[in-house]
């Protein structure tokens, strides 16, 4: 039975881990859980599933918590603490579902220790893909994407070897705001854009999705999680979020990846591979009509898009300055301090500032993150 650690177990990726295992209480123990700050969610989720540890990452909650809330879990304080549970002898699995860049490190450990790491946290392979990837390749960690474009992906991928892929499609909501120009983007709220029209998830993500950063970060992640070039990679609107990517190979044959939009299933997919086990997350009903649409992206509307394809052929330091800026960037649109097309307005201007180095070690990529965040913060549209 795998020994799980869930990072960022309070989010909608860390809820809908939780409801996988609870269907299936005879296939996982839940070692450890993680959040951020919030305290009662995590010791909710203690008294349910019994952890050993679990970790609030925001040392200002050490001062004033019950602790006896979470008897008989440990409870402990500090990011540092997820690099130890990490590479902990009893932990197998390591979910990483904390939200940004702040879960590259406790990834990294769990990589660096040989885990089997169901990875959500895409910002890891945005930020440091070729240092990761190689990282993973000489402790033996298996990194089994739960993004669901990228779980479609390496679904179909079991289907032949890397050799014979031509490319990859990933498919796209469009956002909430699929159909709109961008002039008429330029005054929509952060209300608006948080409504996504297929998925329930967190609101970082949730608003990358509106700007579809989320697509450009997605490219940037397939490229170097599954080691492609810039042109075997293609993004396709499909409003109805049902096909959750494609893989066409070298005869022609296109494989795709079907479900309703629910993230339970890439979950329980990336802890169970290579086997399958009875769903926890809803199923496709073939007795009611449906259609399934496609369409090219509007890329003028979305600028984020050719950033996207920008920074993955530049590989180097440019994913970390770009995720770093469109962090920063989404918080301040949420603070109703920056219009929503500033966002890839900011992150435009911060690389196009940033001093680019194509050889960054993981240091320089924390470093050039920090950079990139102060100059969100000063950047004015
Ligand atoms: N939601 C989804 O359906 C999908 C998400 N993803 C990816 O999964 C990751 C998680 O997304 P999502 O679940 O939506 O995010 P949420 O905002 O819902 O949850 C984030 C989690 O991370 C914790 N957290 C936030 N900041 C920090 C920090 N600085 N240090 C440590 N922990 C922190 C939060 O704790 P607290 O609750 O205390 O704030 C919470 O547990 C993201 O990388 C996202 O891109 C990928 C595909 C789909
Ligand atoms: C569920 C998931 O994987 C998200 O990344 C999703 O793809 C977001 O929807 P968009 O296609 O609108 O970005
Ligand atoms: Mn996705």
């Amino acid at each position: 039975m795998p020994r799980i650690a869930l990072f960022g177990s309070t989010g909608s990726i860390g809820t809908n881990c939780l409801d996988v295992v609870r269907h299936h209480r005879e296939r996982f123990d839940v070692v450890a859980l993680s959040a951020h700050s919030r305290s009662t969610e995590l010791a909710e989720q203690c008294r349910e599933f019994g952890p050993k540890w679990a970790v609030l990452c925001d040392e200002n909650q050490r001062a004033d918590l019950a602790r006896d809330a979470f008897d008989p879990t440990e409870l402990r304080f500090g990011a540092d603490v997820l690099e130890e549970i990490a590479a902990s002898p009893e932990v197998d699995t390591v979910v990483s579902a904390i939200v940004g860049a702040a879960g590259l490190r406790s990834t990294w450990a769990a990589i660096e220790a040989g885990k089997r790491v169901a990875l959500a946290n895409k910002e890891t392979m945005v930020v440091a893909g070729p240092l990761v990837t190689e990282l993973a390749r000489t402790s033996g960690a298996e990194i089994i994407p739960v993004d669901s474009e990228h779980s479609a992906i390496f679904q179909a991928m079991q289907s032949g070897a890397p050799t014979e892929v031509r490319r990859v499609v990933l498919t796209a909501s469009g956002g909430p705001f699929r159909g709109r120009s961008r002039a008429e983007l330029e005054a929509v709220t952060p209300e608006q854009a948080l409504d996504h029209p297929t998925w329930d998830m967190g609101p970082k993500i949730t608003i990358d999705s509106a700007t579809m950063t989320n697509k450009a970060l997605e490219l940037i992640e397939a490229k170097w999680l599954f080691d492609l070039r810039d042109d075997q990679i293609e993004i396709i609107v499909h409003p109805q979020s049902i096909v959750h990517s494609f893989v066409e190979f070298v005869d022609g044959s296109v494989l795709a990846q079907l479900s309703p939009p629910d993230m339970r299933l890439p979950i329980q997919y990336a802890l169970t591979f290579p086997d399958r086990c009875e769903a926890t997350a809803r199923q496709m009903d073939w007795r009611t009509a449906f259609s399934l649409e496609f369409e090219p992206p509007d890329e003028e509307a979305f600028p984020a898009l050719a950033i996207g394809r920008e920074v993955a052929a530049q590989g180097g330091t440019s994913g970390a300055v770009f995720n770093a800026a469109n962090e920063a960037a989404v918080e301040r649109f949420l603070a109703g301090e920056l219009k929503f097309t500033d966002i890839s307005r900011a992150c435009r201007a911060v690389l196009d500032a940033h001093d680019f180095d194509p050889d960054p070690a993981l240091a320089d990529l924390l470093r050039v993150d920090q950079w990139s965040r102060t100059e969100v913060m000063k950047w004015t549209s």
